[in-house]
C-alpha cells in the first residue's frame, strides 16, 4: 500500500462558496500553501473534477456533498462545513469512507437571531407594507395593525443555540417566550416550555422556526399548523426551505389569516446571485425575503472562516477529531518524537486485535493507542517510533475493513 502521508506543501484545500479570507490565512499560517478558494458552489461534473485530488474540501450551506459525490473524492480526508447545518452533506456516506466532516456550530447564532428579533419588531409594526407602499409613492400613515414587541409572546421552534439566543434578546425587549423542541431543554430567564406545537401555535403573537433540516422536520409547518396559528400572527423562517411549505403561507398571508412573514430559507434556492428567484412570496407586501442572509454578517463569516479552519489544521496536523459532526471523537496530546498512524476502519469485531498482533509481530513498540468509533467506523490513532512508522502504516493498511491510513511525522 502506497504511504499515504504527505508534506504540507502537497496537501490540497479547496474552498467555494466565498469563504472567508480568514480561513486562508490560517491554513497559509499552519503552513498548508496550496489552498483554492472560489466565490461560488459547485455541482455535477466540475465538483466531482475538482474533488479528484482534494484533500480537505470547505463549502457552506448550497454545495451538495452527497454520496456519489463523495464516490468521486478519493483522497478527501476531511469536509469543513463553513456554516452551522450539515444537512447538504451525505454524513453517514462520508464516515462510511473515513472523511470527518467539521462545521462552526456558534460563530453565526447571534447573527440569525439579531435579523428575527429585527424583522419581528418590523413586521408588528407593518413596516414591510409601509415601505413597499411609500417606493410606490403612496402613504400608509396609520396605528391601525401596528404593535409593539414588548409583551407579546415569541413562540420558538427548536431552543436550540439560535432559538435559546433569541429567547435572551427577546426578552430585553419585554416579550414573553415560549418554545418547543423535542428534547427537554433549560428554559432561559422567564421562558416557558409550550405543552406541545400546537400549544405554541395557538398562543404565540410570533413564531420564529429554529430547527434542523431533518426528515422529521421536513414541511413539519404546512397548512393545518398555519390555519392553527393565531389570526393576525407572524410567522418567521430562518432555519431550512423544507420546513414550511410555502403555498399555505402564501395564501394565509394573502387572506390576511397571518399578518405577515420572514423568510430567509426557500424550498428551492437560485445557485447564484446571477440566477432569478422565484417564489409564491414575491409581490406580497407584508412578507419580508432575504436570500439566505441570517448567517451572513462579516463578523460570523470571518469567525467561521478561523473557526472551521483551526478544526480542519488540528485534525490534518495531529489527527484530534474532537467536534466532528459524523466521526469518532478523539483528543490527542502532541506526538513529539514519534510517528503517530491513523487508522479508519469499520467498526467490526477484532480489528484491533489484528492491529495490536501486527505491531507486535513486527517488533513495533506501541508508545501510546487510542481508540473511539462512532457507529459503523473505527477510528484508532497509534504513536510509534519514528523508525518503524513506515513499515506500520503498509502492514496497518492490509488490515481487512480498513477505511484510510495516515501517518503525521
Ligand atoms: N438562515 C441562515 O443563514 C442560517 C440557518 N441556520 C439553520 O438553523 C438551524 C438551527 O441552528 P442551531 O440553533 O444552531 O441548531 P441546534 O442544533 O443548536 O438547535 C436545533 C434545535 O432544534 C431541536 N429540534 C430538532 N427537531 C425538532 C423538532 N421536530 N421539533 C422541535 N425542535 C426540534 C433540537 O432538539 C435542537 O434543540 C440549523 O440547523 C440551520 O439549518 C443556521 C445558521 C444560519
Ligand atoms: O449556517 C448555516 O446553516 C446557514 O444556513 C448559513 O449558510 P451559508 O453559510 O450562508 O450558506
Amino acid at each position: 500500500m502506497a504511504k499515504t502521508s504527505l508534506d504540507k506543501s502537497k496537501i490540497k484545500f479547496l474552498l467555494l462558496e466565498g469563504i472567508h479570507s480568514s480561513a486562508v490565512d490560517a491554513l497559509h499560517a499552519a503552513g498548508y500553501t496550496q489552498v483554492e478558494l472560489l466565490p461560488g458552489a459547485l455541482e455535477g461534473q466540475e465538483l466531482r473534477a475538482r474533488l479528484a485530488d482534494a484533500h480537505f474540501v470547505g463549502i457552506r450551506s448550497r454545495t451538495q456533498l452527497t454520496a456519489e459525490v463523495l464516490a468521486h473524492a478519493p483522497k478527501l480526508v476531511a469536509i469543513g462545513a463553513f456554516c452551522i447545518g450539515t444537512n447538504q452533506i451525505d454524513l453517514a456516506a462520508a464516515r462510511a469512507r473515513g472523511i470527518a466532516v467539521f462545521n462552526a456550530p456558534y460563530s453565526n447564532t447571534r447573527s440569525v437571531a439579531e435579523l428575527v428579533l429585527a424583522q419581528s419588531i418590523l413586521l408588528l409594526r407593518g413596516i414591510p407594507e409601509k415601505n413597499a407602499v411609500a417606493h410606490r409613492g403612496g402613504w400608509l400613515k396609520s396605528a391601525e395593525g401596528a404593535f409593539e414587541t414588548r409583551g407579546k409572546t415569541l413562540g420558538i421552534v427548536g431552543y436550540g443555540a439560535i432559538g435559546s439566543q433569541l429567547s435572551v434578546l427577546a426578552e430585553s425587549l419585554g416579550m414573553q417566550v415560549l418554545f418547543h423542541d423535542v428534547v427537554a431543554k433549560l428554559p432561559l430567564g422567564n421562558a416557558r416550555q409550550a405543552a406541545s406545537l400546537q400549544d405554541l401555535l395557538a398562543r404565540a403573537d410570533v413564531v420564529s422556526l429554529h430547527v434542523p433540516e431533518l426528515p422529521s422536520t421536513q414541511w413539519m409547518i404546512g397548512a393545518a399548523e398555519i390555519a392553527a396559528m393565531k389570526p393576525g400572527a407572524i410567522l418567521i423562517n430562518a432555519s431550512r426551505g423544507t420546513v414550511v411549505e410555502i403555498d399555505p403561507l402564501a395564501e394565509a398571508i394573502r387572506s390576511k389569516h397571518l399578518a405577515g412573514a420572514a423568510v430567509d430559507v426557500f424550498p428551492k434556492e437560485p445557485k447564484s446571485n446571477k440566477d432569478e428567484f422565484v417564489s409564491p412570496l414575491r409581490g406580497l407586501d407584508n412578507v419580508i425575503l432575504t436570500p439566505h442572509i441570517g448567517g451572513s454578517t462579516m463578523e460570523a463569516q470571518a469567525n467561521i472562516g478561523i473557526e472551521v479552519a483551526a478544526k480542519l489544521i488540528r485534525y490534518s496536523d495531529n489527527g484530534t477529531s474532537t467536534t466532528a459532526v459524523n466521526f469518532p471523537e478523539v483528543a490527542l496530546p502532541a506526538h513529539e518524537g514519534k510517528h503517530r498512524l491513523l487508522h479508519v476502519h469499520q467498526n467490526v469485531p477484532g480489528v484491533l486485535s489484528q492491529i495490536n498482533r501486527i505491531l507486535s509481530e513486527n517488533d513495533i513498540n506501541i508508545a501510546a493507542q487510542y481508540l473511539q468509533t462512532r457507529e459503523d467506523v473505527g477510528y484508532v490513532v497509534i504513536d510509534l517510533d519514528a523508525r518503524s512508522s513506515d513499515v506500520a502504516l503498509e502492514k496497518l493498511g492490509q488490515v481487512p475493513g480498513t477505511l484510510r491510513t495516515r501517518v503525521l511525522f
